[in-house]
C-alpha cells in the first residue's frame, strides 16, 4: 500500500525579523502565502527506511536521515512506537535551498503520509507539535492558505485572503544556507536597535480584500539585505523583474529566489518570458496563491 501527499512551496509576503534570541533562532511576524508549485510525497511500506528523489534538482537532496522527510517518519514513528521502515520518495519540484520552504514540504508531506499509511491517527494538534519539532516553516507546509507566523515562525493564526495573488518565481544558480543568511543579518545588524517584529496592518488588509496593488506596495523582507550582501547579483534580477513590468519584487524568505508579484495569470508569463530573457537568472517559474496545504491524493 502507498500514501501520496501533494505539499506547496511558500512565499513570504512580508517577512520581519527581531534581534537574536539566546537559543540563536529571532522572532519573527512571518506572513506566509502558499503557492502552487508542488513536492508530492509517496510513502510505501518497506524492509527499512529509505529516501529516493526525482526532479530538476533532485541530486541536491540528501538520501539519508537528515532529509527533513525521514526526519518526519522517524519521530512519528518514535512517538507511537512502531518501526519506521518505509520507502519515502519525493518528485520535487520546489526548488532546493531557494528560501520556498521546500525541504518543510517534504516534512510536513512525509508526516502526513506516514500517519494515512500507519493508521497512528495523529490529531491535528500532534502534527503541528510534530512539524514544529522539525523546522520553523514546516507548520506552515502542513496548513498553507495564508498565515501569520509568529515566534520562530511556527506559531499560526490563519488569515483571511479575499482573491488569487500571481506570481513570477526567478531561480538563482546555487543556494543560499538559511542560517548563513540569519548570521549576516545580524553582522549587519550589529550596533543597531531592533524593534519587536510586527506584521503590517496594511499588508493584512490588502491580503483581506484581494488588492493586489496595495500587496504590492506593502511587501516586505528584512532578510532581503542580508541575501543581497552574500549574494549581491539578486539586485540585478529584482532590477529586471521591475522593469519587466512586475508591480513589486522581494527576496524570497532567505534567498536566492526572488518573486515578482503581478497584476493577473497573463502578466505573470510575459514577465517570465522577460526575466528570462534578461539572463539575470537560472530559470523562472509561475505560480498563483493561497492554495491548501499538505494534502492526500
Ligand atoms: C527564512 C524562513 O524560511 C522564512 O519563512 C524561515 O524563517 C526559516 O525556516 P526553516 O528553514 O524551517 O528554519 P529552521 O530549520 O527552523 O532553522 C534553520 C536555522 O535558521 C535560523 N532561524 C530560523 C528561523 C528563525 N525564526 N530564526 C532563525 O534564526 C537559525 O539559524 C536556525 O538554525
Ligand atoms: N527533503 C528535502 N528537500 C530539500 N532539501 C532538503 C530536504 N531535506 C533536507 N534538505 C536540506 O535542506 C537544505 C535547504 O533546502 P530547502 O529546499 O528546504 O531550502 P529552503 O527552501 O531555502 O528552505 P526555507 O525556505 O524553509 O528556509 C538543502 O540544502 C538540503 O541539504
Amino acid at each position: 500500500m502507498s500514501v501520496t501527499v501533494r505539499v506547496p512551496a511558500k512565499v513570504n509576503v512580508q517577512l520581519a525579523v527581531g534581534a537574536a534570541r539566546p537559543d540563536g533562532f529571532h522572532d519573527l511576524a512571518n506572513v506566509f502565502l502558499a503557492v502552487g508549485l508542488y513536492d508530492e510525497v509517496t510513502v510505501t511500506e518497506a524492509d527499512e527506511l529509505r529516501v529516493t528523489c526525482t526532479g530538476p534538482d533532485a541530486g541536491q537532496v540528501p538520501l539519508d536521515r537528515t532529509n527533513l522527510a525521514a526526519r518526519a517518519a522517524l519521530l512519528l514513528a518514535g512517538r507511537h512506537g512502531r518501526s519506521p521502515a518505509v520507502h519515502i520518495h519525493i518528485a520535487k519540484d520546489i526548488p532546493v535551498a531557494g528560501g520556498m520552504a521546500g525541504g518543510s514540504a517534504d516534512g510536513a508531506g512525509a508526516l502526513v503520509a506516514c500517519d494515512a499509511l500507519w493508521g497512528t491517527n495523529a490529531s491535528r494538534e500532534e502534527l503541528l507539535d510534530l512539524c514544529a519539532e522539525l523546522g520553523s516553516d514546516v507548520p506552515f507546509s502542513l496548513v498553507g492558505g495564508a498565515a501569520l507566523g509568529t515566534g520562530r515562525g511556527e506559531r499560526l493564526r490563519p488569515l483571511e485572503v479575499g482573491g488569487t495573488f500571481h506570481w513570477v518565481f526567478a531561480m538563482a544558480d546555487g543556494g543560499l544556507s538559511t542560517p548563513a543568511v540569519f548570521r549576516e543579518f545580524d553582522r549587519l545588524a550589529e550596533g543597531v536597535d531592533i524593534p519587536g517584529p510586527t506584521a503590517s496592518d496594511d499588508l493584512l488588509a490588502a491580503l483581506a480584500k484581494g488588492d493586489v496593488h496595495t500587496l504590492a506596495g506593502t511587501l516586505s523582507n528584512d532578510l532581503q539585505p542580508a541575501a543581497l550582501s552574500l549574494r549581491p547579483s539578486l539586485a540585478d534580477t529584482l532590477e529586471a523583474g521591475r522593469a519587466a513590468g512586475a508591480l513589486a519584487g522581494l527576496v524570497s524568505g532567505s534567498g536566492p529566489t526572488t518573486a515578482f508579484l503581478v497584476e493577473d495569470a497573463e502578466a505573470a508569463s510575459a514577465v517570465a518570458k522577460a526575466l528570462q530573457a534578461s539572463g539575470t537568472c537560472r530559470s523562472v517559474r509561475t505560480a498563483a496563491g493561497p492554495v491548501p496545504g499538505a494534502t492526500v491524493i
